[in-house]
């Protein structure tokens, strides 16, 4: 049982290959069972659980008789609507024999977008989990084609883990956790266990997964990477034993608890929790990553498969200090462990950076940056604008990159041409995409005022309702630290704008 103080709220996201056999699609009914049980449990202890669950397509597959997915996108669309109905069908007869009432919850990335949309499918799920109802939520794969998919159930797994400001998003796999490299290909792979900066992570995560998964360990550090900027403590570990997610609930929350007990100092000044001192929170890290290293060797061997059961060395980021702890060792199933954010990006900030759909990019200067990021925040003005990339109209969504360093195209690869074999002139950029933003002017406009003064705008263009070209509630940014690394990246402009 997880005691706790307080109310859970516990996103568990199951991956097609803990769904069904990856050959025959047949559905892995133990697992879903024990997946039940587990999730059935939570509900009694009295927590709040959500389920993203994959397998519409794998389930249709096997429905059909077919061996694998066409590739005719309506085709997959058609076996996904086949697939899903079987698929909630089973969860809600599982979910019956122990009373526990499900509700689908279908959704794309279009049914986000909009704001409104966005708090209507926030409430819906609030209102669910105060009825003790399991919502059971998949893409919409029958609308959904590229442009308005979320491409995977993990990256949807992390979006609805910050939609609901769960406290726990579960990324169940068919492996233990993640690893430096691809277990199935590397027998020498090895455990990560706990990660406190996605975007630092050394980890090689490009080789495809399962036959029937979509994203790989890839799509599921997006996912860790967008729930934990949403304060959500995010584990990967193995879907077999769903049950471990009890021993893993526990181990954390006492970790919380021991890292929010204030130490009791002879110092005058008064010391603040753990998590909110960077340096101990750095320690903190390290000294549980010491922990689990231990833990590893002694522990896991039930959930170890026989792929990795020879997996007895864990891993630390040599470039962490890892300090001794005098904590006793507790027994914990093998995960992965990442940390959430302190400062979470929560509600309006983080639809604004997860929810819309970038149009374009505005590519800004050092100074606006840091004018839009400072604690008395300002709007956007044209003077910080230095390029704009792209096709949008106002009040679509755009990214915000901060401009390093422009380089003609030329320098980097001289023997750049266009499709039709003319040479590209340009640049490129050397960049870091740092937020989103609404915008007040089409792309059009601002190419005509960008790096303008507010008293110019008017005389440039026909109607200026606003100096800004994005007013501060209508841009968010990325934790600093979380910024993708910078991107090369070729616009293909005119060659005469800068
Ligand atoms: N660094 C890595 N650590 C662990 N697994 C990895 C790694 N890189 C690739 N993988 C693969 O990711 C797979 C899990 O992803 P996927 O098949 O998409 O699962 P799911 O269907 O659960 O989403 C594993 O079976 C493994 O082969
Ligand atoms: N929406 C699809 C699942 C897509 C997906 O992300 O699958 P997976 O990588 O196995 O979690 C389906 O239900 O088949």
């Amino acid at each position: 049982m997880v005691r706790s103080t307080r109310q859970l709220t516990i996103v568990i996201k199951l991956g097609t290959s803990s769904i069904c056999d990856e050959k025959t699609h047949e559905p892995l009914i133990s697992n879903l069972s024990l997946l039940v049980e587990t999730a059935v449990k939570l509900r009694r202890d009295g927590h709040r659980v959500i389920l993203v669950s994959s397998g519409a397509i794998g389930i249709g597959l096997r429905k059909l008789g077919l061996e694998k997915r066409p590739k005719l996108l309506s085709k997959c669309q058609a076996i996904a609507a086949i697939g899903q109905c079987e698929l909630v069908a089973l969860w809600d007869k599982l979910f019956s024999l122990l009373g526990q009432p499900v509700a689908q919850v279908l959704l794309t990335r279009n049914d986000i977008v909009d704001r409104q949309q966005y708090i209507n499918a926030a409430n819906t799920f609030s209102e669910l989990l105060s009825m003790g109802v399991i919502p059971i939520v998949n893409e919409n794969d029958t609308l959904a084609v590229s442009e308005i998919k979320f491409g995977d159930n993990d990256t949807l797994s992390g979006i609805t883990a910050g939609m609901v400001n769960a406290d726990y998003l579960f990324l169940m796999t068919d492996v233990d956790c993640l690893y430096d490299k691809n277990p199935r290909l590397h027998p020498d792979a090895k455990p990560i266990m706990v990660v406190d900066d996605v975007s630092s992570l050394q980890a090689d995560v490009s080789t495809a997964g399962s036959a029937v998964g979509t994203g790989g360990m890839a799509t599921k550090l997006i996912a860790a990477k967008l729930a934990t900027s949403a304060g959500v403590t995010t584990i990967i570990t193995r879907s077999s034993i769903p049950a471990n997610i009890f021993e893993i609930v526990k181990y954390c929350q006492s970790l919380k608890s021991q890292s929010q007990t204030p130490v009791r100092s002879s110092s005058p000044h008064p010391r603040h929790p753990a998590t909110e001192d960077p340096i101990s929170t750095d320690l903190q890290a390290a000294a549980t990553r010491l922990e689990e290293t231990r833990l590893t060797t002694s522990s896991s061997s039930a959930s170890l498969s026989a792929m990795t059961a020879h997996h007895t060395v864990t891993f630390a980021d040599p470039a962490t200090p890892v300090t001794q702890s005098s904590t006793p060792t507790p027994k914990v199933p093998l995960h992965t462990r990442f940390l959430p954010r302190s400062k979470a990006v929560r509600d309006r900030h983080f639809w604004l950076l997860h929810g819309l759909k970038p149009h374009g990019t505005l590519f800004i200067d050092q100074g606006a940056y840091n004018a839009l990021t400072r604690s008395n925040r300002a709007g956007l003005l044209p003077v910080g604008v230095v390029h704009v990339y792209g096709e949008f109209h106002q009040l679509e969504a755009v990214s915000l990159t901060v401009l390093r360093k422009i380089v003609p195209s030329s320098e980097i690869d001289a023997e750049a041409e266009r499709d039709d074999g003319s040479p590209v002139i340009g640049y490129a950029v050397v960049a870091r995409d740092v937020g989103r933003a609404i915008v007040n002017y089409s792309s059009a406009e601002i190419q005509k005022i960008r790096g303008m003064k507010s008293c110019d705008i008017k005389s440039a263009l026909e109607s200026a309702d606003t100096e800004y070209i994005s007013h501060r509630d209508n841009t968010a940014f990325f934790p600093k630290f979380e910024h993708s690394i910078s991107q090369a990246g070729s616009v293909r402009g005119s060659g005469d704008e800068e």
